[in-house]
């Protein structure tokens, strides 16, 4: 899959494309259900099969309250396009210029003139312009005399309750992360490089990677959690909190994961790693003393060993 960026799709010089139309934050299984029929009808007509998306999410540049943030980074979107099989990915940053730009100027501008677009795929309740107040059917009306074809895919649904991206947000955020794989379709990992901490984890005999992470995340819930962590391919059982450490007043959020299962001490600094949490086990608690924390950090592995 080749990636195009905003700069660069005037150099587009491929055969007419088949384009599935959003933001696709978390490429959640309704974001596949479009994203597969946009590469589908590509395999049957003869169009190149991509995805034009918008970074970051546009209401972090409109509205005034913060934006949400994300539920996948770049390089994991890119990693899961790649596995659905798209030969593009259009990626359009999204500013307060671009959010100026006519949208009829937008389709006719870019989507048809430089990405050569046959034809255009979304879902039943995607918005655009001013307001959000253009709606699938006006993109249609607009596709009768701009000669391209808009396919509407139905909401996915579980339960009866649309699979959006703000849906798995809000679990995220409340450590709920046991529900999100059926909506996803896949795992939720948070990504990043590990960093230097305090050094006070080897001390109290639990030693942790401090993660970096790789995106601006939705923050899951302060507390412990229980989950696996990739690193170079192999996956290892891990337990991890999340939060600002306040038996030791430290400031800043980090995660920080203890790694089960390694045979030797190992250092993982530099390496990036991928923790899926499972299973939220408790909040973060201010101890009296460190012997406190280290028998409950005991008590969390031996549960953790028991569910995973
Ligand atoms: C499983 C686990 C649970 C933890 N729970 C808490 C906690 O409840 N309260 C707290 O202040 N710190 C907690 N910590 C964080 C430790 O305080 C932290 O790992 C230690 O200070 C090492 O920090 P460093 O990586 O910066 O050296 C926990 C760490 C782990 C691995
Ligand atoms: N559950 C779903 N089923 C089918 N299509 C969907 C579903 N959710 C979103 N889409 C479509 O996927 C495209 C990208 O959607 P977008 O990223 O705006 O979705 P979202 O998950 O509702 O996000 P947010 O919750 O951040 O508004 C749009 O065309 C949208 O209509």
């Amino acid at each position: 899959m080749k990636v195009y960026k905003d700069d660069e799709f005037s150099e587009y010089q491929d055969k007419a494309t088949s384009l599935a139309l959003g933001t696709f934050d978390g490429l959640h299984r309704g974001h596949q259900k479009v994203i597969k029929k946009a590469r589908n009808n590509a395999r049957c007509s003869d169009l190149a099969a991509g995805i034009f998306s918008f970074v970051p999410h546009p209401r972090r540049v409109l509205n005034q309250e913060e934006g949400p943030r994300v539920i996948c980074s770049q390089r994991q979107k890119k990693e899961i396009l790649q596995e659905i099989g798209l030969d593009y990915y259009f990626c359009q940053e999204f500013t307060e210029e671009f959010s100026r730009m006519n949208f009829k100027d937008f389709i006719a501008g870019i989507l048809c003139d430089e990405l050569k677009s046959g034809q255009l795929v979304v879902g039943k309740d995607f918005t655009f312009g001013h307001r959000g107040e253009g709606t699938s059917q006006d993109l249609k009306k607009m596709g009768r005399y701009l000669d391209f074809e808009v396919k509407i895919v139905s909401p996915l649904r579980i339960k009866g309750k649309k699979i959006s991206s703000t849906r798995i947000r809000k679990l995220i955020s409340e450590g709920r992360v046991g529900k999100i794989p059926p909506l996803l379709g896949r795992k939720f990992a948070l990504a990043g490089r590990v960093v230097h901490g305090s050094g006070r984890g080897h001390e109290i005999g639990f030693p942790t990677a401090n993660l970096e992470l790789e995106a601006d995340y939705v923050r899951p819930k302060k507390g412990v959690y229980a989950g696996y962590v990739v690193h170079e391919e192999k996956e290892y059982r891990s337990i991890a909190n999340f939060g600002r450490n306040p038996t030791f007043s430290e400031e800043d959020f980090r995660v920080e994961i203890h790694i089960l299962d390694l045979k030797e001490d190992r250092d993982f600094y530099g390496s990036r790693l991928e923790f899926t949490p499972v299973e939220f086990i408790r909040e973060e608690q201010k101890f009296d003393s460190v012997e406190g924390l280290k028998e409950t950090i005991k008590s969390d592995i031996l549960y953790t060993k028991k569910i995973l």
